[in-house]
């Protein structure tokens, strides 16, 4: 199979040896190719130039995308995508008042989410996300983290793992799991809270680990959730199993649980809506990226992550939905971006850079995904005719992506027969 696009109008993140991260200042340039053509073989990106150079090649499908965008699939490197159900009345109860916490204190929250996760079959739960996922993938995300998390349970964890592996053997799209061993503290356990701790690590890790899914660890570090010592007792036990970590960190309070995560050398930090100095000079010369997750802070009404002072700093940063039930159910990564620039006061290249080869880095995978460099991996948009990328984030919450690229396969966004099943 192969795939010659022509006349590309921009061709975005174009890099002629590999990138795995961009940080601080490099992330104001998106290298961008005029008038371009890309050629891509079975799931691979083989050669790209400029148009003059493109007579001669051949493929068994040629699309011409006069006036169109072609760019790297979006990199979503932090979702809950596999859950049960929805939360639509906590949402209710937010309107008319209540806090998220005030409604979390009350047994609702994850634990609402923990419950109808329990109850339900894992076929049921397989097919209710992988349809989440497919809905994703027209919108142009081609990578996806998943977390655990809503499980509490060790049978109940298991089970997301399990539904979590099927979607990464089925779905056309690249899938990283995560085991969100500690994500909220179940009624059962809440006067006994070390009991569960050492539940997690001495019975749900080993177990998990065993089934050889996740090879990343995450922590809801957070004041009514899990402290910095309990943070640090799970980070630990994830260690002796080589699981790094990817945390929750910073949502509501600074706890210090970015430079504790930076001391276990985790992939990333995520949050981050509350920051001090500590954390950034913490984040310094680390191999740790911080992710800011606007669509969360938009659904909730909390302080957006300060993504200035992060790149101002000279650091990284990615972006990501945070799909979930509670905070930020929508998995749409063109809002993320729109929003990274209206409220993180992000410029159109930083938040192209953070939703691509940066969310890629936050999920180990930037070696294979997230710019156009010959060798990677073929995932791609290609847009509806746009003047300029600027224009993805500035029409806010309309869709750019008019065909998608997903392991090297064309697929028509706008045929509802199409699917994005191996
Ligand atoms: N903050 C912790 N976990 C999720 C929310 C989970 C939920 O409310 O169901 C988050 O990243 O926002
Ligand atoms: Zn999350």
């Amino acid at each position: 199979m192969s795939i010659l696009i022509t006349n590309i109008k921009q061709l975005l993140q174009v890099h002629d040896s590999n990138v795995t991260i961009v940080k601080g200042e490099a992330m104001k340039t998106l290298p961008v190719l005029e008038n371009a053509y890309l050629y891509v073989e079975h799931d691979t990106i083989i050669e790209f130039g400029e148009m003059k150079d493109c007579e001669g090649i051949e493929a068994e499908t040629v699309i011409d995308a006069t006036g169109k965008i072609v760019l790297p699939s979006w990199c979503d490197s932090h979702t809950h995508i596999v859950y049960a159900g929805d939360r639509t009345s906590e949402f209710v109860d937010r309107i008319n008042g209540l806090t998220y916490t005030e409604i979390a204190n009350k047994g609702g929250g994850i634990l609402n989410s923990a419950k109808l996760l329990q109850e339900t079959a894992e076929e049921d739960l397989y097919e209710q996300s992988m349809n989440r996922l497919d809905e994703l993938i027209k919108m142009g995300t081609g990578a996806f983290e998943i977390k655990t998390g809503y499980g509490l349970t060790v049978e109940a964890e298991l089970k997301m793992l399990r539904v979590i592996k099927r979607i990464k053997q089925e779905s056309l799209a690249k899938i990283t799991p995560t085991l969100l061993a500690a994500h909220a503290i179940p009624k059962a356990y809440r006067d006994k809270k070390q009991d569960y701790i050492e539940y997690i690590t001495k019975d749900l890790i080993p177990k998990a680990v065993a089934l050889n899914i996740a090879h990343y660890i995450d922590v809801f570090c957070e004041e009514g959730y899990f402290d910095i010592k309990d943070t640090e007792a799970i980070l630990k036990a994830g260690k002796q199993y080589k699981l790094k970590p990817k945390t929750h960190v910073n949502q509501f309070n600074v706890l210090g649980g970015v430079a504790l995560s930076v001391k276990y050398d985790a992939l990333s930090v995520d949050h981050l809506e509350e920051l001090n100095e500590a954390d950034i000079e913490a984040l310094k010369g680390s191999n740790t990226i911080p992710v800011a997750l606007p669509g969360c802070s938009y659904f909730l009404s909390i302080p957006y992550t300060p993504a200035r002072k992060l790149i101002d700093a000279g650091l990284p940063l990615a972006i990501a939905t945070d799909y979930n039930p509670g905070s930020a159910p929508s998995g749409n990564m063109n809002f993320v971006v729109s929003a990274a620039c209206v409220k993180l006061k992000m410029t159109p290249e930083e938040a192209i850079n953070a939703a691509t080869i940066n969310g890629a880095y936050a999920m180990g995978i930037s070696n294979m995904y997230g710019s156009i460099t010959r060798g990677k991996k073929a995932n791609l948009i290609i847009t509806k005719p746009l003047n300029h990328y600027s224009q993805i984030p500035y029409a806010f919450a309309h869709n750019p992506v008019e065909q998608v690229i997903i392991n090297g396969q064309l697929k028509d966004i706008k045929n509802p027969e199409e699917n994005f099943r191996i």
